[in-house]
């Protein structure tokens, strides 16, 4: 994105303020006349002191408390307002920014690593506050002050102003030849942070398998790598402000000494006071600060309109929704027709080749196959996640890329294998089924998934907190929450990925009768590992490679042989998991 485009954008969100960039303006230019008045105050003083007459002491001090107060108040409402819009741009930014990823398609999630989307929601929306206001303020500022000082000093000794004034200039080509550097660097290490946050989230989400598995060295090596890269990137960014502030120091030092030697010379040759002399030390700084500040505010400028740059091409993606969905459920039975469907995540690689099946109201479909046969990827393709290449899918005889994808979800409820809870109570874990729900329909639906009494077991019953994920619950606890929010939504077509991960007997034979309840009257596909579920499926349909190698009934298919039968003797008929890691029949 240009530089100037992205300025643009970061405008259209600081003019939603301009009633504080108003008060800002007005703290600014006071600011600056306190500057001027204090160099003006020094002379004042200076020269009262040397001079014998009758000096006005009283309002001199009077002059010396308003600078004073003012400079109190003045500055006490910039550091507010400052505080206070950029906290407010910070705000407004975060949230866009969150709206449009949970609008953003899977395939955007497929794609980028979490940590660096996590970091546009907090170092870079960081850099973007700071610019919208110290920064973009004192961009204004400086030259302005340089300019009003240079005036000011100009009816002090005029030779000396202007000797002071043509150094300065040097420096702004400082920060031209800093800023590429500084913004690339920004990318790199923005990059590399966001790597690395990726990294930590995916090691502390899982403490029970680097422990069990010894991986913590390894692990330990990993970071220990992300770390370095992000080490070399920040000295590399030093040594680039580092440069920076020196040579822009150089040249600010440079020009103070010309400055005071040639003051010196001045008032000993009687052009220049001794207060005058103060009040150019005294403003010399505001003269050629500006020029040597330049190139480091110029500098963060650039780190800031880099990470806008990234904000911005996160909220330039496509999005699945125009604005954020409302909850919707659809309650009429669905038929659901999958024809002759055929997709592919990398054109190269198709995964899903000509699959067809139909399932009415009351139905049970039992898919079952080789890992990486394409189980799940229907599953993705029915919720529109991603959209198949060839084929149609058909809800009550609608091709269901005609519907809007809210419409389209609306249809169906989900049991995921992993059984996705959110931190927070029993109670909004159920309720997030249908947000309208009251607590009898809560309780009801608990109640059906057979999950009411270990709830009302647990310390604060509904309201007790389940912890990140649901850690504080078993595994079989947390498949019985997953049931009661998909019965509570009531939705015509239940996609239920059956958990692989064996249960004790009685939490088993729990799951199951929930299971069995959660599919009377619905429009049921299973992605099934259990042979009871598989045995009670109206239709199973056997997954390989992409392709249906098989279906019927469970006696029909085991009479037939082939992979169905491979998969239920590697399971070992004992009625507890076809194993889903059997390799297909091809590959047998
Ligand atoms: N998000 C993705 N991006 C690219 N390829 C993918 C993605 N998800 C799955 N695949 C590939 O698509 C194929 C089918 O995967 P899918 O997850 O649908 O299989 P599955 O039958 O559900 O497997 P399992 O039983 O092991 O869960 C696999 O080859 C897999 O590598």
């Amino acid at each position: 994105m240009k530089p100037k485009h992205t300025i643009w954008r970061l405008m259209s969100y600081s003019l939603q303020y301009k009633s504080s960039y108003v008060i800002l303006f007005f703290t600014m230019i006071l600011g600056i006349g306190l500057d001027l008045g204090m160099a003006w105050y020094l002379n004042q003083v200076t020269n009262a002191a040397i001079a014998d007459g009758q000096v006005l002491w009283k309002s001199l001090a009077l002059t010396g408390v308003i600078i004073l107060l003012l400079n109190v108040i003045n500055s006490y409402v910039d550091t507010y307002f400052k505080t206070r819009v950029s906290s407010k741009i910070r705000n407004r930014i975060r949230l866009d920014t969150l709206k449009k990823l949970l609008r953003l398609p899977e395939s955007h999630y497929n794609e980028n690593h979490s940590g660096e989307l996590l970091s546009r929601m907090t170092s870079d929306n960081q850099a973007i506050g700071r610019a919208c206001t110290d920064t973009i303020i004192d961009l204004i500022r400086s030259p302005l002050l340089a300019i009003l000082a240079f005036v000011y000093l100009l009816t002090i000794q005029w030779q000396l102003a202007l000797i002071c004034v043509i150094i300065g200039p040097m420096t702004v080509l400082i920060g031209a030849l800093y800023g590429k550097s500084l913004r690339r660097n920004s990318q790199e290490l923005q990059t590399g942070v966001g790597k690395m946050t990726s990294l930590l989230q995916e090691i502390f989400g899982s403490s029970i398998v680097f422990k069990t598995f010894g991986l913590e060295k390894k692990l330990f090596g990993r970071f220990h790598t992300s770390s370095e890269d992000i080490s070399r990137l920040e000295v590399e960014g030093g040594r680039i402000h580092a440069s920076l502030s020196a040579t822009a120091i150089a040249v600010g030092h440079f020009s103070f000494i010309i400055t005071f030697v040639l003051g010196a010379l001045f008032v000993s040759n009687g052009s220049m006071t001794i207060g005058g002399l103060i009040a150019f030390i005294q403003l010399l700084n505001h003269l050629t600060w500006p020029f040597t500040g330049m190139a480091s505010l110029w500098g963060d400028l650039q780190q800031a309109l880099g990470a806008a740059d990234r904000i911005f091409k996160l909220m330039d993606q496509k999005h699945e929704y125009t604005e954020l969905p409302e909850q919707t459920i659809n309650q009429q039975p669905a038929y659901l027709e999958v024809d002759h469907i055929t997709f592919a995540y990398n054109p190269s690689h198709p995964v899903l080749h000509q699959i067809s099946f139909a399932v009415r109201p009351g139905q049970v479909i039992a898919i079952v196959g080789s890992s990486g046969g394409g189980k799940s990827t229907i599953f993705k393709l029915l919720l529109g996640l991603f959209q198949q290449n060839e084929g149609q899918i058909r809800i009550n005889h609608t091709d269901t890329q005609s519907m809007k994808l809210e419409e389209l979800r609306s249809y169906f409820a989900l049991v995921p294998q992993d059984n996705v809870l959110y931190s927070g109570t029993v109670r909004e874990n159920i309720a997030n089924g249908n947000l309208n729900a009251t607590e009898d329909e809560i309780r009801s639906a608990a109640q059906d998934a057979n999950a009411l009494d270990f709830i009302l077991e647990l310390p604060d019953g509904f309201e007790t907190d389940i912890g990140e994920g649901g850690t504080f619950l078993s595994g079989g606890q947390k498949q019985r929450i997953a049931i009661a929010r998909a019965l509570l939504r009531n939705a015509p077509i239940l996609l239920l990925d059956e958990a692989t991960a064996a249960l004790d007997r009685k939490s088993e034979s729990l799951v199951q009768e929930a299971l069995e309840r959660l599919m009377v009257g619905r429009t049921t596909i299973i992605i099934a590992h259990r042979l009871s579920t598989i045995q009670n499926a109206d239709e199973i349909i056997v997954l390989d490679q992409g392709r249906i190698v098989d279906r019927g009934s469970h006696e029909q298919l085991l009479a037939a042989g082939g992979l169905y039968q491979q998969l239920v003797h590697k399971g070992n008929q004992t009625d507890v998991i076809v194993d889903p890691n059997v390799s297909g029949v091809s590959n047998a």
